[in-house]
């Protein structure tokens, strides 16, 4: 088919195996990836039916959400349950499987770029929202519920509606001062989490462009946080580089069609937003979810920021489960923990970055910093390079294992009730990060900042 088209458009027609009577698409889906999660009931569900996995081959799966990160770790009952489940099911299925201890063992999102198992035109499902990460490879890359997962394992297939195109142009430069993560937490800011809502993004524009593919991850990451379902960047010099250093020879034939993953000129989007990134500066969130965040510099919302009593509600709720007062200085808010990695900051260059603020510096008394790699790999690599040193210097705890961590409160890593943390993740959500738990979301640069003084603090206030 020709014309002008998006990206996604194009995956999406690549991938079609039949329209179906209620115009949505059977969608052929290139790799099914698995977590310890929402996965048992799929594998329950599909053995009730009589069914077996259709493609092993295309299935893969690993163990993060639960895996303890510390020395000797331990996951809790639930999670030692959902651990041997998922041992269970992919060894009755010949489903290859990265547990915990395995060289390639990590967050799912993080692992399958490393991996080279997601590359530019494929479709990629898995049950966690953040698969959206994949995009930055000119991927379309999704996140599905149990059922679904039930259906894929089944058949190699999804029934799904097509989202619409959502371009987000963003022109200018970014300051040395502000991140991929600034960006993201810039949009979510301004199109609100329903902003995305039954839409794939395209993130475009030279801003884009001059984004690593690492940074790209992490703007995709957070796609989902403005409600979209997923994020894309077209193909370019970069992500072909970067294919290279995780494929080797092995696709030296796909290239050509690689690069023509990108929307052509004169596609049609359905909704387009434009961004200054001259404009974005180090950002942080005050409220409770992604949305509520501002430049660092600024001041918790007080009513003259709100437009009606109903916003004010709002914010009023949210300031009080933070326990900050309106109009506080968001420079003068103090944090007992501050945690490096997720999905969303957990690769290498985002442990490079938080070892350049950290090197000679001290982690403040009481303060607990704990950096986490988002895989093993990640792990190998700063170990490598020498930051494992920097960290320990400092004081910071750098964990021995893998895994989401204290993203999700899953495992041993939380929050106490009412404890603050700074937090690469992507989520502040109310008990996110334990029962109670307070989670403003930064850069891992505001991160490290942050760790050195005990309050939300950029590098440039060091
Ligand atoms: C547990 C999983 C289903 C969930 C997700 O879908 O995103 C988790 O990864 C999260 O970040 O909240
Ligand atoms: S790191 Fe956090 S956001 Fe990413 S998959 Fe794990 S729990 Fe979800």
């Amino acid at each position: 088919m020709t014309g002008h088209r998006t990206l996604a458009e194009k995956i999406w027609q690549d991938h079609v195996v039949r329209p179906l009577d209620d115009g949505s698409d059977l969608l052929y889906v290139d790799l099914h990836v698995l977590h310890e999660v929402n996965t048992p009931r799929a594998f329950d569900d599909l053995r009730a039916a009589g069914r077996t996995v259709r493609r092993p081959d295309l299935t893969l799966a690993v163990e993060d959400h639960n895996t303890p990160t510390g020395e000797g770790g331990r996951e809790d009952l639930a999670g030692r349950r959902q651990r041997d489940l998922i041992r269970a099911n992919c060894a009755g299925s010949g489903i290859r499987l990265h547990r915990l201890g395995d060289p390639d063992q990590g967050i799912v999102h993080v692992v399958v770029p490393e991996l080279g198992l997601a590359r530019p035109g494929m479709t990629i499902v898995c049950c966690d929202s953040h698969t959206s990460t994949l995009g930055a490879l000119g991927v379309l890359a999704f996140g599905i519920g149990t059922g679904q997962v039930e259906h894929v394992l089944a058949t190699q297939t999804l029934p799904i509606h097509r989202p619409d195109d959502l371009a987000v142009e963003i022109s200018g430069v970014l300051p040395d001062s502000a991140t991929a993560k600034d960006l993201a937490l810039a949009l979510i800011a301004r199109i609100g989490t329903g902003g995305g809502r039954g839409s794939v993004i395209e993130y475009r524009g030279e801003a884009v462009r001059a984004l690593s593919v690492e940074a790209r991850m992490t703007l995709c990451n957070m796609s989902v946080e403005a409600g979209s379902r997923a994020g894309l960047v077209a193909v370019d010099d970069a992500t072909v580089h970067y294919l290279r250093t995780r494929t080797g020879a092995r696709f030296t034939d796909a290239e050509p069609r690689w690069r023509e993953m990108r929307s052509d000129d004169g596609a049609r989007f359905d909704h387009v937003v434009h961004l200054d990134a001259a404009q974005v500066g180090p950002r942080v969130s005050w409220g409770t979810n992604p949305a509520q965040n501002l430049p660092l510099d600024g001041r918790a919302p007080s009513r003259s920021d709100c437009a009606t009593e109903q916003e004010w509600a709002t914010t009023q709720r949210s300031l009080a489960y933070m326990g900050l007062r309106p109009g506080q200085p968001m420079r003068d808010v103090e944090v007992d923990t501050v945690f490096v990695g997720s999905c969303t900051n957990g690769r290498i260059e985002d442990l490079r970055e938080t070892a350049s603020v950290l090197s000679g510096r001290k982690v403040a008394d009481g303060v607990r910093m704990l950096i986490v790699a988002g895989s093993a790999a990640v792990r190998r690599q700063a170990v490598a390079e020498g930051l494992d040193r920097v960290f320990s210097v400092a004081g910071a705890d750098f964990r021995p294992g893998a895994g989401c961590s204290m993203c999700c409160a899953l495992n041993e890593d939380r929050l106490a009730p009412g404890e603050r943390a700074a937090s690469t993740s992507n989520r502040n959500f109310e008990g996110r990060q334990g029962k109670g738990s307070r989670t403003h979301l930064v850069s891992p640069r505001v991160a490290a900042a942050t760790a050195v003084t005990g309050r939300i603090t950029t590098p440039q206030d060091l």
